[in-house]
């Protein structure tokens, strides 16, 4: 398959890579000043966040930590199911850590509901949430997202870290997958 058959899949481009970058380093800016002297670790969501993680932890001019947590809630339909469970655990403990949960996306917000509860049980010093897309209804999140990317519509997207059945991670941009690819 080469890059133009993938291209076919994608039914419109939301965000060029350029883009991600330069709003990945406004935040990164945030975050590194709001954590001034303060020892930082970045608890990244496997496997969609690898990207936002990479690029916003090379966006620093600081040391920072990170560690990673696997989690499912999609399977490989298009909407989450609900059902949040553990893959992999941190290997860190958090306690009176200052912890940042890096997301590649926020919908329905039920994840990241979920994980913020399972992480404040450990008592980090403190935690905060970074997203690098939201969509319209993360909006009714119970849980308040601090550090909040780039918007998209109620679509199912693809691309910079985040997979149809493990496909398209790898692509520059994000973009709405072709209804063809999964009906
Ligand atoms: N590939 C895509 N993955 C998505 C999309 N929207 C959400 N997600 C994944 O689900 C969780 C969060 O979902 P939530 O409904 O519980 O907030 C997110 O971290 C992604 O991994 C999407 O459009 N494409
Ligand atoms: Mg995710």
């Amino acid at each position: 398959m080469d890059a133009s058959d993938i291209e076919k899949d994608l039914s419109k481009i939301h965000y060029t890579e350029d883009q991600i970058l330069a709003k990945l380093r406004e935040l990164a800016g945030r975050i590194e000043r709001d954590y001034e002297g303060k020892d930082l670790l970045m608890v990244g969501v496997l496997r969609g966040a690898v990207m936002v993680m990479a690029d916003l932890a090379r966006s620093f001019g600081r040391h920072v930590e990170m560690d990673w947590m696997a989690i499912s809630s999609y399977g490989s339909g298009t909407k989450s199911s609900g059902v949040v469970r553990i893959q992999k655990d941190l290997d860190t403990d958090i306690t009176n850590r200052h912890v940042l949960i890096v997301e590649d996306i926020i919908d329905t917000g039920l994840t990241l509901s979920w994980l913020v509860s399972n992480l404040e049980s450990r008592k980090p010093a403190s935690l905060e949430l970074c997203t690098a897309f939201v969509k319209p209804d993360a909006a009714k999140m119970a849980v308040p997202v601090k550090y909040v990317g780039l918007e998209l519509p109620d679509e199912f997207v693809v691309g910079y870290g985040l997979d149809y059945a493990e496909k398209y991670r790898n692509l520059r941009c994000v973009a709405t997958l072709a209804p063809h690819v999964y009906s």
